[in-house]
């Protein structure tokens, strides 16, 4: 069915509702069908002309957005994060970063890559405390908003949901789109439907060199949550090693 996101609705009608037209302009019936490719609303394609190509993303004024960066652990994410918070506020935009409290690593009140390269942030349960930490005034100044360790929060859809569909914020997330199990990890995934990009990086295996998209974890600790860095995991380029360790560690299920 022919059907615009909030989103861009409100980006082509100046915050009206918008409702979809077929070649001629024409609005369509609701439940009819777009013919093709061909029949590509005008009004869509005024859409288009009017987004400005920035790299490889499509920016869009006045409506917020949710770019969503994931991969294994040591892929590139927080560095990924960190240079993009950094061009926005290099362009002049109100920028602000938040992190899980339960990974304090490297520092508590900052995002830290692995290679050290950091900027402050706010650290917090959930998100809803993010925005009571800076406050509702300081919250509606910020225009760009950088989540890092995003598998850790619970109310991780609600929150980029409000802050980009109500709030029109600029959102960029990064966190693990998988557990060490390969298993979707917390609720990353779930921001894929409405996320306006999704950036699967990899890191690089210790074990063959090649491009890793799996995270191993090294010690025989079943839960999903267990906070460490290299002590505790490396990349992985194949499920070979990781099914290795589940026949090890999980020795006892037939
Ligand atoms: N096996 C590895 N593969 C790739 N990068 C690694 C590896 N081990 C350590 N690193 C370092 O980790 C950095 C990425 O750190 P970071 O951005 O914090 O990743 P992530 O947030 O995805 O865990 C790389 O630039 C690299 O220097
Ligand atoms: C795979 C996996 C990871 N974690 C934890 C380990 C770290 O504290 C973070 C990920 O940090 P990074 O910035 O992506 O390097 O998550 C976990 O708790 N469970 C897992 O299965």
């Amino acid at each position: 069915m022919a059907a615009f996101s909030s989103r861009a609705a409100k980006s082509l009608n100046g915050g009206a509702a918008c409702r979809a037209t077929d070649r001629n302009g024409n609005f369509l019936e609701q439940g009819r069908e777009f013919e093709g490719v061909s029949s590509v609303a005008p009004r869509s394609v005024e859409f288009l002309k009017s987004t400005v190509s920035h790299g490889s993303n499509f920016v869009r004024d006045n409506v917020g957005s949710i770019d969503v960066i994931v991969g294994p652990m040591f892929a590139g994410k927080t560095t990924a994060l960190l240079q993009r918070v950094r061009k926005e506020v290099d362009a002049g935009r109100k920028a602000s970063l938040v992190k899980s409290d339960k990974d304090n690593r490297y520092a508590v009140s900052a995002v830290v890559s692995h290679d050290g390269i950091q900027m402050p942030c706010v650290a917090v349960p959930n998100l809803a405390k993010f925005r009571e930490r800076v406050g509702e005034e300081a919250y509606k100044q910020i225009e760009v908003i950088g989540i890092d360790e995003a598998q850790f929060f619970d109310d991780l859809l609600e929150f980029c949901q409000s802050a980009a569909d109500v709030d029109h914020k600029t959102i960029i997330v990064a966190g693990l789109d998988g557990d060490f199990l390969r298993r979707r990890f917390g609720f990353v995934l779930d921001l894929i439907p409405l996320a306006d990009s999704v950036t699967k990086l990899h890191a690089r295996c210790e074990l063959c060199n090649q491009p890793a998209p799996f995270t191993f974890r090294k010690t025989v600790d079943t839960e999903t949550e267990v906070i460490g860095g290299v002590d505790v995991y490396m990349p992985d380029a194949t499920w070979d090693s990781l099914r290795l360790t589940i026949e090890t560690t999980y020795s006892t299920v037939s």
